[in-house]
């Protein structure tokens, strides 16, 4: 299956090189990239193909995947629609709703989905949502390449893909902060840098295979931890006061919201 990635960001280079970790060959893959330098680090990272022209890449490709910002779509959109000829198109932007990419485009061809930059170690997570002019072989064509770099999941209602926007495609960056977080204390406390990134990533990397593997709730889970008056308990009091838990739940829902209104403000025809 050859692959046109529009756009060869961050996004497009996490796909791109856990497609290649898995064995998939760079030569089916094209990328549209109008940066010269981006293009230049595509070709010596992964060996792909990049250039700027639109046509020729778009003519090769089975499959195109859009991966410009939300805010490029339109245009990139409208260019394309002369060009298409039946080819399935991936959507990962946020927000931008696959009723106003089929307007711009002019095909309902379309199957908008949300992965994550772990994609980039095959560890990623993406939710899709194909309109229902989509035949199940073109699903499956968009599910074989999202699950080569991770797991995937369908989701009905394309409005649940705010949700998962907000969860799992921004996610990485809360645990980033998070991790951020945790290393800034060990340094305070003491622990040079190599000590703070093997006990911090250790400690989320372990965390995170118990939950998966057990079938307890995640709260027991931390009530195992949490020893009566003692350091867990002590810290966990201290985030509670801080209202650790309702500013991320907070922040996951203004970042829906974000979502939300990308696809309202950039829906409309310029
Ligand atoms: N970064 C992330 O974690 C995730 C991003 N996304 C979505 O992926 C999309 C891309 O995001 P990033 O990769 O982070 O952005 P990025 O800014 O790193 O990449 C966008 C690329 O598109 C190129 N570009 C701009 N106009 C173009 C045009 N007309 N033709 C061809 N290339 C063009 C830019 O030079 C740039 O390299 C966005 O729509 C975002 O919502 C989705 C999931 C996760
Ligand atoms: O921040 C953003 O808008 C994109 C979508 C999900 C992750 N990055």
């Amino acid at each position: 299956m050859k692959i046109t990635f529009i756009g060869g960001g961050n996004m497009a280079k996490a796909l791109i090189g856990g497609l290649i970790k898995r064995g998939y060959s760079p030569s089916k893959m094209h990328v549209v990239e109008v940066s010269k330098e981006k293009s230049a680090e595509l070709h010596n990272e992964f060996g792909v193909r990049a250039t700027p022209e639109l046509a020729v890449a778009v003519a090769h490709a089975e499959v195109l995947i859009l991966a410009i910002k939300p805010q490029q779509l339109q245009e990139v959109a409208l260019q394309l629609a002369p060009i298409l000829a039946g080819q399935l198109v991936i959507s990962i932007a946020a927000g931008i709703r696959t009723q106003d990419m089929a307007r711009w485009l002019g095909t309902h061809n379309i199957v908008r989905c949300m992965p994550n930059t772990p994609a980039l170690i095959r560890s990623g997570v993406t939710a899709l949502y194909a309109m229902p002019a989509v035949v199940p072989e073109q699903c499956h064509r968009a599910e074989s390449i999202l699950s080569a770099v991770g797991s995937t999941l369908w989701v009905d209602d394309e409005e649940m893909l705010d949700a998962v926007t907000a969860i799992s495609g921004s996610g990485p960056a809360y645990v980033f902060y998070f991790i951020e977080a945790m290393q800034q204390a060990a340094y305070e406390l003491g622990l040079d840098e190599a000590q703070a990134r093997q006990l911090v990533l250790d400690t989320f990397l372990g965390a995170s295979k118990l939950a998966e593997s057990s079938q307890e709730d995640v709260a027991l889970l931390r009530g195992r931890v949490t020893s009566k008056k003692g350091t867990t308990e002590k810290a966990l009091l201290s985030m509670e006061a801080s209202q650790v838990k309702q500013g991320i739940v907070a922040a996951i829902h203004a970042a829906a919201a974000r979502s939300r209104e990308l696809g309202d403000e950039l829906g409309k025809d310029a």
